[in-house]
């Protein structure tokens, strides 16, 4: 903290105080808080001194420190945690407004005039079946029927858009409308969006029977009653356990309140779910496709009742097109991309195999390997690098996105040392979780070099090599009303020893600077047999980024490098589909002999789809 406050403001050093709390397992909360709260305060003086006209207004510490707790209280709520949960005072003097559901009056801070005056414009623009979709969804919620429903559209059909149309709507009622998404990055497009893990929640380990950790008569308990309609984005990627845990919950704690609504989905509230299983599905590690459907939404009971309203007008790509031209070459680069989705494509035969998963990939996305291949994929997506490195919007816009992450590690470091500035190599401090109680010979077998080598998934690299200038992509919730979340793109600004600064590049709060800390991970996986504890900054380099961390990402240039086809469902859609037009898509296929030139493999699990009756023809 004493590090930070060189640099970073009040406002932020608070929050580098709540992700120290949350991310690192400190061992004495109130210690931690008595030697940190004088850094908390400037802003909150500062105010002080301007409402009461008098620059040397002064408030005594305990005053000073109830208005700190009860800002930390607002970050903490919004994280699914409170000063008090965490074990920091709550704050005296503001434990009157404490006592009211702030979880409510958030939800209900929505200012009703505005969002009257903007309805006629966003229903107005509603195109068929978005107007369609609107008008269902709407009467089920004044009629209180309860039901849940299925948007499914592919990228660029207009969901977000509905998502406003419907929640400006509800709320310009004065009623409630929980919005969530199943990554951070797609919550970020709801307003007031947050995962649904935290909004609701939810076990971060899945058992059949899973509820939520929803406590009766807590605050989040009432809100629940009190909600009228849920929006769930990117649903396919949830496993469906998360959503029947959040109707068994849902089902208790309003059927309190009226018996026949344990009886009912969700207890009765109108449900929304929205997304598109071309994309990614539920990761359910180290197992394979018969596992990945059954985890599917479309695999649970709740499946039975769920109305499905369909989006097919991709209003994305036809807002690019000018000329009839590009018009129809948009057309027909979407009508392809849907094609490879469903897994409609012409396939290949690759000599005797009786694999059918191959397609040809039209030429005029292909580049040639040449000599080179990593130079050939680096010049193709990051052209004039020499000169634009340090230019923001130059990065933000491009990604070479290839499969697995060893090819992601040696593309980022062939990057980073093709641009100027020295290095700095940030070491994570590696320990297996609970090794005191561990035998010494699980200890040798596992030293800490082995726990070194560990990576992948969401966990940030041991050895993590930066510079000035180099775009990260942050790999946890760190602030998600602010718009930084896992997935989030940033532009490193400063290196220091105990804290990274970086200017952000996505999101609401792009060209926002923000200090990050070292924070602990917690890695648990089915191949070892102990957890790992990894502290490190969480970020990540992304001149390079793997396809299924790409999902969300919208791209004007994307350089897909596929020095091995791609292994699992949607992934080749997810990569091609990042770009917004059919000229910012470079393909580079590694390693094959002239009569397969040009082809890769094409994952679709096409039973998902049967679920959706005729719904793979969109
Ligand atoms: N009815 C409409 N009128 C005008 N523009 C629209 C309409 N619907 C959507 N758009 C625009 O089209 C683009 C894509 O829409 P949107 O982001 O809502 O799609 P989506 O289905 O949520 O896509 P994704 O799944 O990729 O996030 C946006 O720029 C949006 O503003």
């Amino acid at each position: 903290m004493e590090e930070a406050s060189a640099s970073a403001s009040s406002q932020q050093l608070r929050l580098i105080f709540v992700e120290i709390l949350l991310y690192n397992q400190v061992g004495n909360v109130k210690q931690f808080w008595n030697s940190c709260w004088q850094y908390l305060y400037d802003d909150i003086l500062q105010e002080q001194r301007s409402i009461h006209g008098n620059p040397h207004y002064t408030l005594d510490d305990n005053t000073l420190k109830d208005k700190i707790l009860y800002k930390l209280d607002d970050l903490l709520i919004v994280r699914g945690n409170s000063v008090q949960s965490i074990g920091l005072p709550v704050p005296t003097a503001e434990r009157a407004a404490l006592e009211n559901n702030r979880l409510i009056v958030q939800q209900l801070s929505y200012n009703t005039a505005d969002l009257h005056e903007q309805l006629p414009r966003l229903v107005s623009g509603l195109n068929n079946e978005q107007k369609k979709a609107f008008d269902t969804i709407v009467l089920s919620v004044d009629r209180n029927k309860g039901d849940l429903f299925f948007v499914y559209g592919a990228g660029g059909t207009g969901k977000t858009y509905l998502w406003q149309a419907v929640t400006a709507f509800v709320r310009s009622q004065g009623k409630i409308v929980l919005t969530v998404a199943s990554s951070g990055l797609a919550s970020l497009l709801l307003q007031g969006g947050v995962t649904a893990y935290s909004r609701f929640k939810i076990p971060i380990e899945l058992k059949e029977e899973s509820t939520c950790d929803v406590k009766k008569n807590t605050q989040l308990a009432e809100l629940l009653k009190k909600t009228s309609l849920i929006i769930w984005d990117e649903a396919p990627m949830s496993n469906r356990i998360c959503f029947e845990a959040l109707d068994r919950t849902m089902r208790d704690i309003l059927g309190d309140v009226c018996r026949s609504k344990r009886e009912r989905n969700f207890g009765g509230v109108t449900v929304v779910l929205g997304g598109d299983f071309r994309q990614t599905l539920p990761v359910v590690p180290g197992s394979g496709k018969h596992e990945t459907i059954s985890a599917s939404i479309t695999n649970s009971y709740l499946w039975n009742s769920c109305i499905i309203l369909k989006l097919t007008s991709n209003m994305r790509l036809s807002r690019f097109a000018d000329t009839d031209e590009e018009k129809e070459r948009t057309t027909n680069f979407a009508n392809w991309l849907l094609s490879v989705g469903n897994g409609a494509e012409h396939s290949v035969q690759i000599s005797n195999s009786q694999d059918f998963e191959w397609i040809r990939i039209p030429e005029s996305f292909l580049i040639d390997p040449g000599v080179d291949e990593t130079k050939s994929i680096i010049d193709a997506t990051y052209p004039d690098l020499k000169s634009m490195y340090m230019d923001a919007s130059y990065l933000r816009q491009r990604a070479i996105v290839t499969p697995k992450n060893d090819a992601v590690n040696s593309l980022n470091e062939s990057v980073l040392d093709l641009i100027p500035g020295n290095k700095h190599v940030y070491l994570s401090a590696d320990s297996i979780d609970g090794s005191d109680n561990m035998s010494d010979d699980l200890r040798g077998i596992y030293p800490t070099e082995f726990l070194n080598n560990i990576g992948g998934g969401s966990l940030p690299c041991h050895r993590l090599i930066l510079k000035v200038g180099a775009p990260v992509m942050i790999l946890r919730n760190i602030d998600q009303p602010n718009g930084i979340c896992n997935g989030t793109r940033a532009v490193v600004t400063a290196l220091g020893r105990r804290i990274i600064q970086v200017k952000l590049i996505t999101g609401i709060s792009t060209d926002k600077h923000i200090c990050i800390p070292r924070i602990l991970f917690i890695h648990k996986t089915t191949a070892f047999p102990f957890v790992m504890r990894r502290r490190q900054f969480p970020v990540r380099l992304c001149y390079a980024m793997t396809i299924n961390k790409s999902q969300g990402q919208s791209l004007d240039m994307v350089g897909l490098y596929l020095p091995e086809p791609v292994f699992s469902h949607g992934q080749l859609y997810v990569a091609l589909s990042r770009t917004t037009s059919p000229n910012g898509l470079k393909i580079l296929i590694a390693d094959q002999d002239d009569l397969y030139k040009g082809c890769t493999k094409n994952i679709v699990y096409r039973e998902i789809f049967s679920m959706l009756g005729n719904s793979d023809q969109l």
